[in-house]
């Protein structure tokens, strides 16, 4: 883990991303392994610990009540520098109809530490959105890159050209959330720009604390909920944003996440 410092975090609006504020969905349970992070959340700073452990399927199942379907990854290979996995395996499940998730576990090694990097060194913001007639905070912090812009990481540019590379389509620029503990979420919505688009890319890295990522069709119907770990890729495909909705739910109790993604559109 690099070292962890505690910071102020910058206030301005302006990020992007999810299109539809919403009421957040309910706590659903309690989480394993996350890096150790000091970060100022609102007027508390807050120093979170966790153990970081391997869960099994079963544990898994019993603390969020339903199947997952994300491999599970060792906590060994999420410390030190980050790199992009030699061999990952990646793994398509097919929603209904087009839209497609591909699951790569353990895709990005080192990635709990690139979670404290980026933690304590990017100038996070704070969006801000009109709901129900007042200016809300959104339940995360964020930084968007755009094309121009000097990144926080040498790895971010690496993985973009890995994902280049794997899918055969130039990626955008890199959009980072941060949400520092169970309270941060990012509700039901479908990605701004690739919303009206039956063909598009979001590849999403997460580093730090494993969240329950939970998908559902647009018109109702079973969802999916994949659990991804640190350093696992999840990329969203083919019709996913046109008829199907993520979001990260609020859960009792877990440690720091950060998502790095990445978007393309036909
Ligand atoms: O953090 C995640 O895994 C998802 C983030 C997301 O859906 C977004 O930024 O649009
Ligand atoms: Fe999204």
């Amino acid at each position: 883990m690099a070292s962890a410092r505690s910071r102020s975090l910058s206030r301005s609006a302006g990020s992007h991303g999810p299109d539809t504020p919403g009421a957040a969905p309910p706590s659903i349970g309690h989480h394993g392994a996350a890096p150790v992070i000091r970060v100022a959340r609102r007027s508390a700073t807050r120093a979170r610990r966790t153990t970081a452990g391997l869960l099994d399927t079963l544990d898994i199942e019993r603390m969020f009540g339903y199947c997952v379907s994300m491999p599970l990854q060792c906590s060994l290979l999420t410390s030190g520098d980050p790199a992009v996995s030699i061999n990952p395996t990646f793994s398509r499940i097919r929603l209904d109809g087009t839209p497609w998730v591909d699951v790569a576990p353990g895709w990005l090694r080192g990635a709990d530490d690139l979670c404290g990097t980026l933690a304590s060194e990017v100038p996070w913001r704070q969006g801000r959105r009109w709901m129900y007639e007042r200016m809300v905070d959104d339940p995360r912090l964020s930084r968007w890159y755009k094309a121009t812009e000097p990144l926080p990481h040498p790895i971010l540019a690496t993985i973009c050209s890995s994902l280049c590379a794997h899918y055969q389509v130039p990626f955008g620029s890199v959009g980072l959330n941060f949400y520092r503990d169970g309270d941060d979420s990012v509700a039901f919505h479908r990605d701004r720009e690739l919303r009206r688009l039956g063909n598009t890319l979001i590849a999403i890295v997460t580093l730090g604390a494993r969240r329950p990522f939970r998908l559902r069709p647009r018109g109702g119907g079973a969802g999916r909920t994949l659990l991804p770990a640190s350093g696992d890729l999840l990329v969203m495909g083919g019709r996913c944003q046109a008829d199907w909705e993520h979001a990260v739910p609020k859960v009792a109790s877990c440690g720091p996440r950060i998502s790095a993604s990445w978007r393309w559109a036909a």
